[in-house]
């Protein structure tokens, strides 16, 4: 984990922004103990277009967080199954050539009909095809983004977001649709804190189309970064074992999808983490590699209780109000 203490958007330095602890009887852990419960009593559909390397770790996670799962790659499809499902993810880590038509289809579809969905921007910065995908999503964003940290400053460099420049030498420079300068693959070559200012500005950014104008950016690493833009939680824990087995990021996104079908984008962002920590520390516990590794952490996955995820150690820092007024005419203009 970063221990740089540069300036960053809330005016405090990256060591301040660790935050003060949630506390035990905050609002915020009842909504996340609701929504961990309620995808186990209700099994809510969120439906994924998802990388072919680890489609099967999506839908097994789904599953094993409470939810049911379905994949398709039908754009018609897609846009079918986004009535009867309450969340849908989209997940770039393969492409294929129709993607670069269908996804911003799709996207402009889910957008029409208020629906919530959830993007893993995988890889973003990396090749041209890559980053007019994800151009396309700037007019037709989701409602939560999920990436490491790498991948979030890509994604608001590509977006054109305005962010602040204590994240400019990491690669999110206004003005940049080609992303960031240095290409991270599927995995950060940042870290967490390092992203704060792109996921800041880049929730604010989500809110301004989301439903309700709720929205979330979740960045994930050693200490996980949750912000709905007005406020930046951080969950540590877990386990780094999660880094020797492919999909763990993926499949985070999918989870995040299932919470996000019973809940708003903060509480599913949150919730998710929070079990994916849980879950990864039971896990490791006696593991002796990641094939072992990977079958403990689908039951951890089921067997974690909505209240251990709750009673997660979460800190919290507000972004001064004086930051609040970022629209998406002042965060990034096409
Ligand atoms: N060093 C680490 N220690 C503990 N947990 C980690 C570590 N690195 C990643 N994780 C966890 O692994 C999951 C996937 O995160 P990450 O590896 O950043 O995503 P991606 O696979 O997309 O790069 C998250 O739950 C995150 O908290
Ligand atoms: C290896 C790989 N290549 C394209 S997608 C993918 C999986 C990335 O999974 P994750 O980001 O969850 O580690
Ligand atoms: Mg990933």
């Amino acid at each position: 984990m970063s221990t740089d203490a540069s300036p960053d958007i809330t005016g405090s330095t990256g060591a301040a922004l660790n935050g003060t602890p949630l506390p035990a009887d905050d609002p915020e852990r009842q909504l996340i103990a609701k929504a961990v419960r309620e995808v186990k009593e209700t099994t809510p559909l969120a439906q994924s277009f998802t990388n072919f390397v680890t489609i099967n770790l999506v839908a097994n996670a789904q599953l094993a967080a409470g939810g049911t799962a379905a994949m398709s790659y039908l754009p018609d499809d897609i846009i079918d199954t986004a009535a009867i499902a309450k969340a849908t993810y989209i997940n770039v880590g393969t492409l294929l050539p129709f993607f670069k038509d269908a996804l911003g289809n799709i996207a402009r579809s889910l957008q029409a009909m208020h629906h919530p969905w959830v993007l893993d921007p995988v890889a973003a910065g990396i090749g041209r095809t890559r980053s007019a995908i994800l151009w396309a999503f700037r007019s037709a964003p989701p409602t939560i983004v999920r990436g490491n940290a790498s991948e979030i400053i890509a994604l608001a460099g590509i977006w054109d977001l305005n962010v602040p420049s204590a994240d400019s030498d990491t690669g999110a420079k206004a003005g940049t649709k080609t992303g960031t300068t240095r290409p991270a693959g599927v995995e950060a070559v940042d870290d967490v804190d390092s992203a704060t200012n792109a996921a800041i500005v880049m929730a604010r950014y989500l809110r301004n189309y989301a439903p309700n104008h709720r929205a979330a950016v979740a960045v994930s690493g050693a200490t996980d970064l949750v912000t709905d833009g007005d406020t930046v939680y951080r969950l540590p824990g877990g386990s780094s074992m999660m880094t020797k087995i492919t999909g763990a990021g993926c499949s985070l996104g999918g989870v995040t999808a299932t919470y996000l079908a019973v809940a708003d984008p903060l509480t599913a962002a949150l919730a998710a983490s929070a079990l994916y920590n849980r879950a990864s520390e039971q896990a490791a516990e006696g593991c002796t590699g990641p094939g072992s590794f990977q079958t403990r952490f689908l039951d951890a996955l089921w067997n974690v209780t909505a209240e251990d995820i709750a009673a997660s150690p979460i800190t919290v820092s507000q972004v001064p109000v004086s930051q609040n007024s970022v629209s998406p005419d002042t965060a990034g203009t096409a």
